[in-house]
């Protein structure tokens, strides 16, 4: 059984502070401060360009991807990480049509992050073969699979309101109807036990800013499944997913498996930071995560439903159906947002009206969610949030 306790030790979390959004950006694990510092002084300055090879910088990202495959149940080897994740997304969406090239729809839903659909319908207007990006509500997917689509795209939990897809039915349907399938893990690895292998996902992509707590700006990874590793077509076929790089042979040639799927020099000192980030995982396991966080975010729904019932709840009210954040509207969010962090309660606001709070038993507890609502409740009952200022919207919400 974890002890949570060991994990919150490992966590800089400012005095004062209750920090519910780690679902945006994780806080800062107190190993990476080390790691970055030792990365810095002792392998660029000491090693400067041998650090390619004798700090392992060239190999980092298939040593990092294994560390995350192993959090989203895929096999060695099947994961690499680096670039950003919309550039991830676009590797996978590009590598999956090219494999269903007789068909033409992309099907996604309403609850997908918009810079995922941005980069299909960039996609789309690249390849000018006529394909369409079709849109439905989430809970309208699996009755719009059929054998018109090529790709089903979707992230598998909703960011605005924490609503979980069940992966292996999705899936299982899109195989059916010969439709391969991309999946967005942004809000699901390290928030909840994801077995790519088990639900036989094609491709899958997420970010590592988030609950794995990489840092911002860090590395996203991408997942391909072992049997298409060896035909899949990276679109962006930079030299470091070339068979050898250091040939500087004139033509492309893919690499192989998953390798294939690097672009450019890899963020070494990002890298470091993420690989430093990910040894929290080495003491936990993922069940007892996803227990303690169905717990936290069922006991914040209770609480905040008791006492602030002017809040709507915006999230599946079924902890499976949920990923590991809670939703709540109301029509003043973003100044009540704005009220809470101003009084240490860190969540964040998604336009227009959905106030968001993530949940981690990695450092958060049940006295931190109980001290939450405590100052929501001040907040609503004294209508702390109407001043001018919480009106004012920053340029990040
Ligand atoms: C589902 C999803 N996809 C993509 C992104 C962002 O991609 P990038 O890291 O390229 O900014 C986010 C959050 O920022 C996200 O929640
Ligand atoms: N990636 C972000 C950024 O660069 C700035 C501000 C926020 C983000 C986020 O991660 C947003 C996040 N994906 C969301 O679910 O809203």
């Amino acid at each position: 059984m974890t002890d949570f306790q060991k994990t919150r030790a490992r966590f800089r979390i400012p005095d004062g502070v209750i920090y519910l959004d780690g679902n945006s950006l994780g806080p800062l694990p107190i190993g990476v401060e080390e790691r970055v510092a030792r990365t810095l002084a002792q392998e660029w300055g000491g090693q400067l360009i041998r650090g390619w090879n004798s700090a392992g910088w060239m190999v980092q990202p298939g040593k990092v991807g294994d560390r995350i495959a192993r959090l989203i149940g895929a096999p060695s080897g099947s994961v690499v990480v680096g670039d950003t994740l919309s550039i991830k997304v676009y590797q996978a969406l590009a590598a999956a049509l090219a494999m269903r090239s007789d068909r033409r729809v992309i099907l996604s839903d309403s609850g997908n992050f918009p810079t995922d659909l941005y980069m299909a319908e960039g996609l789309i207007e690249t390849l000018g073969r006529g394909h369409v990006l079709k849109m439905v509500a989430p809970e309208e997917v699996e009755g719009a699979i059929g054998e018109d689509v090529a790709v089903l795209m979707l992230t598998q939990v909703d960011y605005r309101t924490g609503r979980l897809h069940d992966m292996a039915v999705l899936t299982a349907k899109a195989h059916a109807a010969g439709v391969v399938t991309v999946w967005d893990l942004a809000h699901s690895a390290g928030a909840l036990p994801v077995d790519l292998a088990g639900a036989e996902a094609d491709f899958a992509v997420g970010c590592t800013y988030k609950y794995l707590n990489g840092g911002p700006g860090a590395p996203a990874f991408i997942y391909v499944a072992p049997q298409h590793a060896a035909t899949a077509r990276p679109a962006l076929s930079g030299w470091m997913g070339h068979e050898a790089p250091f040939a500087f042979d004139p033509s492309y040639r893919p690499g192989a498996g998953v390798e294939r799927m690097r672009v450019g020099t890899p963020p070494v000192i990002a890298l470091a930071a993420l690989d430093a980030a990910l040894d929290v995982w080495d003491e936990v396991e993922m069940a007892d995560v996803r227990r303690a966080s169905t717990a936290l975010c069922d006991l914040f729904i209770g609480l905040v439903e008791a006492q602030c019932p002017m809040l709507e709840l915006a999230s599946p009210r079924d902890g499976n159906r949920r990923g590991s954040q809670v939703s709540f509207r109301h029509p003043q969010g973003y100044a009540i947002m704005q009220a809470l962090i101003d009084r240490g309660v860190i969540g964040d606001f998604r336009a227009p009206d959905v106030l968001r709070f993530g949940f981690t038993p990695l450092y958060i507890g049940e006295a931190e969610v109980r001290g939450a609502v405590d100052v929501l409740k001040q907040v609503m009952d004294g209508g702390l949030w109407d001043r001018p200022a919480y009106h004012r919207k920053a340029m990040v919400t």
